[in-house]
């Protein structure tokens, strides 16, 4: 069980989303930011450095929001969903080719990697 940690970044009323790039496994598919959590790392710290090594922002991670366990013909992931907030920084697209700004009634617009939460 590969434990994944995605980050709902709320400004204001919206949220980010990102889709993630042509090399990515699930390439194409809209995501909320994040990734795998490394031995001895808390949900927490994983996020704070995944949103710097992917999008080059800080943000703060307020709580915990679900989880979902996802089957994968390989690998099964846990997805743990945090609410966080933006902080700083210029949003730079390091493994993602495109994010929006969006709100929740915009969500089923997008079409999400299979272990989204909803
Ligand atoms: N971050 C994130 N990953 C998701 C979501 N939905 C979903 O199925 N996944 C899957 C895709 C990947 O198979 C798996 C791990 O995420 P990841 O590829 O972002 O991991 P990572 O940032 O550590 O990337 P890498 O170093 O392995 O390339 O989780 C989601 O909403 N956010
Ligand atoms: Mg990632």
């Amino acid at each position: 069980m590969i434990p994944v940690a995605a980050a709902v970044i709320f400004e204001g009323e919206q949220f980010l989303i990102a889709r993630r790039a042509p090399n990515k496994s699930q390439a194409g598919f809209w995501e909320f930011p994040g990734g795998k959590i490394e031995a001895g790392e808390t949900p927490e710290a994983c996020l704070k450095r995944e949103l710097k090594e992917e999008l080059a922002i800080e943000v703060k991670v307020n709580h915990f929001l679900a989880e979902n366990v996802h089957r994968y013909e390989h690998i099964s992931i846990t997805l743990k969903a945090y609410h966080c907030s933006y902080v700083a920084g210029e949003i730079q697209l390091n493994d993602h080719d495109m994010v929006r700004w969006i709100s929740s009634d915009e969500i089923d617009q997008y079409t999400f990697a299979p272990a989204y939460i909803s």
